[in-house]
């Protein structure tokens, strides 16, 4: 290899020869000029570490653009068992919230409200239990940063505690628990410590990372003290938006009022919304016409952490989908027909959805994104099946996959289960209880897979040949057709081959394999196929075509691109 001159180096490094020359001192390198030539060694050296230095720099830049963005509030939602207090806690903070205002003042339901304490804002939605919580969160937003888990303390940790406990879990929540109805003589904080300790949750006062703080719901007590822990929490988590950048949020509810029209409750997570702008959420936009807060005042604007009612959609958005800002109505109507028509041509694709996802096709997404977990919820008609089956399980984890039980309970599996595996990408096993027909048809809906199994060892033999990898699939190529390249057009977007469809046909999802005099030379995606000027999904025998590869250029005269697809072979 030829030696580099310093000042070749430092051209190449984009840097002024003086900035080079004294790295060189630094680094103790003898030179004469900037005319110097240097060590192959010695130029890989600065290299690498003015590579370093610039990497370092970036993330010196990043971390100051973050920092100088402001913090925003911590967004609850309130869980828990039935009957363990949430709507009553929601109501307090609620009216604490009033009391301090005016008394009697006015409320309105718009999906969250804040409650302003010395220490800083936290907004509360407005809805308690996981449903709507994991409705929301199945449909891809993250919306509560902070789960508070209700526990009666006269009760201590029930069946739904736990399923919160997984819900909050699997939504990346952080969970903070309020020991609720304190003020009854029989409350026992203690039980509630050793039923969370049984399910390996310890808390703060055991010397573990979970607070549990004793309150009541009916007389205050300790609510100040969950406040500060929540703000405690927040800060930890350093929460920021930028009430500048382009407006972003979720949908929380959405309802027709007779009179009103739609009325859809958004929760501001990014920027802020002034009346006047036009935003999109999932198929539907709207140009806001008014917007109002949880205390009925009428609202300009609503930055991070505002949840406003709005006026102003045409059509009922959905609950859980994000919106975004949009500049006028012109980009409004094309993003949405946009979706409008993806999902028709997904529905109208032959082969695809419908059929229900099972336990080999989650691992082949979990070997595709290289995921080194399984997330399952268990259900069982016994504890003792249920122990018997977590502890198999447990033995089955291994390192480079590891089963981690979202949820194990007595009891047919739920709707809320489908909800939680569908949140966490995971999967339902049933032992000896049967869904009932509505579960398996969400299940079906959200592509979770639901198995039941009447014999422990089937069940443990499903998982065990899924972990060891037993069940790989194995695929065959099929070729789909080919075409032959007739004309090669040089654009600026690229080398487009100009072909014919000799046989079969060729698919915009196929691979390709360039075959030149016979031989393979080259084999990869198509990155656009057009037919005359339209981008076009697949293009049959007979038919000419425009064919741009993703990653290919070469093309010559009589090369045959063969169009490939890889199907599943049954080893079964
Ligand atoms: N003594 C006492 N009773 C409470 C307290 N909090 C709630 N309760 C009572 O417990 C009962 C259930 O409270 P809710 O707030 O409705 O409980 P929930 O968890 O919202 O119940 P669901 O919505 O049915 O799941 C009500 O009768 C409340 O008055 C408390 O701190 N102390």
């Amino acid at each position: 290899m030829a030696k580099i001159r310093i000042y070749q180096l430092a051209k190449e490094l984009g840097m002024h020869n003086d900035e080079l020359l004294k790295l060189l001192d630094e680094m103790g390198v003898a030179y004469k000029s900037h005319a110097s030539t240097l060590e192959d060694s010695t130029a890989e050296t600065v290299k690498e570490l003015i590579g370093e230095q610039r990497v370092a720099e970036a993330a010196r830049r990043a971390e100051e653009a973050r920092k100088a963005i402001p913090h925003r509030p911590p967004v609850v939602v309130i869980m828990g068992h039935v009957d363990h207090g949430k709507t009553s806690l929601l109501d307090y903070l609620r009216k604490s919230r009033i009391a301090e205002k005016e008394a009697g003042g006015i409320t309105q339901h718009v999906g969250a409200f804040e409650v302003k304490t010395p220490g800083g804002t936290v907004v509360f939605i407005d809805t308690p239990g996981h449903e709507a919580f994991t409705t929301i969160r199945a449909r891809g937003a993250k919306v509560a940063d902070i789960a508070v888990i209700v526990i009666a303390a006269s009760e201590g940790v029930m069946p739904q505690t736990k399923e919160a406990i997984a819900h909050a879990q699997a939504a990346g929540a952080k969970i903070i628990f309020a020991a609720n109805k304190i003020d009854l003589p029989n409350a026992d904080i203690n039980k509630v410590y050793t039923d969370l300790m049984q399910l390996g949750i310890v808390p703060v006062a055991y010397g573990g990372d979970y607070e549990v703080i004793p309150i009541s719901a009916r007389t205050g007590q300790g609510i100040d003290s969950l406040l500060e822990t929540i703000l405690l929490t927040a800060e930890l988590e350093d929460l920021r938006a930028d009430p500048k950048a382009e407006a972003q949020g979720v949908i929380l509810e959405a309802r027709v009022d007779k009179q009103a029209g739609v009325l859809a409750s958004l929760l501001v997570q990014q920027g802020t919304l002034h009346v006047g702008d036009y935003v999109v959420a999932g198929e539907h936009w709207g140009k806001l016409k008014a917007m109002s807060d949880s205390e009925g005042t009428r609202r300009s604007e609503a930055g991070p952490g505002s949840a406003v009612q709005v006026l102003g959609f045409s059509e009922l958005p959905v609950a859980g989908d994000t919106f975004n800002w949009v500049p006028d109505q012109i980009a409004a109507k094309e993003i949405t027909e946009e979706r409008i028509a993806e999902r028709k041509s997904l529905e109208t694709r032959p082969n695809d959805g419908g059929r229900a996802r099972n336990l080999a096709d989650l691992m082949r997404g979990m070997q595709e994104a290289e995921r080194k977990e399984i997330n399952l919820v268990l259900r069982t008609d016994t504890q003792g099946s249920l122990e018997a089956i977590q502890n198999i399980l447990e033995r089955e984890s291994t390192d480079e996959v590891k089963i981690n039980l979202l949820l194990a309970a007595v009891g047919a599996p739920s709707e809320s289960d489908v909800l939680l595996a569908s949140t966490a990408n995971g999967a339902i096993l049933a032992f000896s209880v049967n869904p009932s027909g509505s579960v398996k048809k969400l299940a079906e809906q959200k592509g979770v897979p639901l198995q039941s199994f009447r014999i422990i060892y089937e069940l443990i033999d499903e998982i065990r040949k899924m972990v060891k990898g037993q069940k790989e699939p194995v695929f065959r190529e099929e070729i789909l057709g080919s075409a032959e390249v007739r004309a090669v057009f040089k654009l600026s977007r690229g080398t487009i081959a100009g072909c014919m469809v000799t046989s079969g046909k060729i698919a915009r999802n196929a691979e390709i394999r360039v075959m030149r005099k016979g031989k393979e030379i080259w084999r990869g995606g198509i990155a656009g196929l057009k037919r005359v000027k339209d981008d076009v999904r697949e293009v049959a025998q007979g038919v000419e075509c425009g064919i741009l590869l993703d990653g290919f250029a070469e093309f010559q005269e009589g090369d045959v691109l063969e169009a490939t697809q890889q199907v599943e072979v049954a080893t079964d």
